[in-house]
């Protein structure tokens, strides 16, 4: 009988994983709404998904700065109270033997004014995501066009993220690239209609992700960095990669040329567009 792996030990990056079982990352809206603080109930959730064996614990999505912020009760890394917070989380995982990643997260065009302290939503482009706010339930706003200069300080509010992330006693970050948010609307030539360097075509439409990860990884290393990516926006939900091949060619030879081998595909929803009969794991294994 094949032998299963699954309770197996395994190192991946800097990690010594006590089995092979991850929890994927889930947005719960715990934290307190104003400050981004996450408070016992959390320490507890994760305390109890550590005891309960899962040997590498994704967090929920984390707001990077405030105008990260999608919805009601997401945490954030960008305070001393909030990091403060997150040491309780990251302590109790240990304890129980887990090993804990942050998830950061910016989510771009798809918020609005109400939930990022006054300030507009900003997006590749000045494209208007269609449908509703997560439970504000108000229309999405039109964003403001980032500049060059709001790259640049977003790119460095990852990197401060990271590290804020590691000083909370987290072992590593995931990067959301993915479901449609800020790094996915750079990806995606539905929302990225840019004519510099950071538009025009597949690869340049990679470039802010490339830069986001180049810093992170600058700040604290590839070997604790997880970049997670997919095909489905949940704003665009029949959207679909023109040429599904390609495109996994060319997200794998980012993470080749910053030198990121942690990859996280997200498989949702790309099961009917299998390519020449290989899912998504399959297509970033061949490259
Ligand atoms: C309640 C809920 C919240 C989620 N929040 C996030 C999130 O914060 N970040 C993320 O990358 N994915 C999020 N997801 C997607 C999951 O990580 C996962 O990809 C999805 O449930 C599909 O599962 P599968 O990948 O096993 O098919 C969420 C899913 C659920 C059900």
């Amino acid at each position: 009988m094949k032998k299963n792996h699954l309770l197996d030990p395994i190192n991946i990056g800097e990690w010594n994983l006590r089995n092979r079982i991850v929890m994927a990352p889930m947005t719960r809206s715990f934290a307190d709404d104003e400050t981004g603080v996450v408070g016992p109930d959390v320490v507890e959730y994760y305390r109890k998904r550590a005891e309960d064996g899962i040997g590498l614990i994704i967090t929920e999505g984390i707001n990077l700065s405030p105008r990260a912020k999608g919805t009601f009760g997401i945490p954030g890394l960008f305070t001393e109270d909030q990091m403060t917070g997150w040491k309780k989380v990251t302590d109790a995982v240990h304890q129980e033997g887990g090993t804990i990643v942050a998830q950061l997260w910016h989510v771009g065009r798809l918020t609005h004014h109400e939930l990022t302290g006054g300030q507009p939503p900003q997006a590749p482009s000045a494209l208007k995501a269609k449908g509703l706010v997560h439970r504000l339930h108000k229309p999405y706003e039109m964003p403001e066009e980032m500049t060059e200069g709001d790259i640049q300080k977003v790119t460095e509010e990852y990197a401060q993220a990271a590290r804020n992330a590691i000083d909370s006693g987290f072992d590593g970050v995931e990067i959301h690239g993915a479901h449609g948010y800020l790094i996915d609307q750079f990806n995606s030539e539905a929302t990225n209609c840019r004519k510099d360097r950071y538009g025009r075509n597949l690869i340049q439409r990679l470039t802010f992700m490339k830069e986001v990860l180049a810093s992170v990884i600058k700040e604290i290393g590839a070997e604790k960095t997880i970049i997670r990516f997919s095909e489905i926006k949940d704003d665009l939900p029949d959207y679909k990669w023109k040429d599904p091949e390609e495109s996994v060619q060319a997200f794998i030879h980012v993470f080749q040329d910053v030198g990121i081998s942690i990859l996280h595909p997200s498989t949702n929803h790309f099961t009917e567009t299998l390519v020449n009969g290989m899912t998504l794991h399959e297509l970033v294994r061949k490259y």
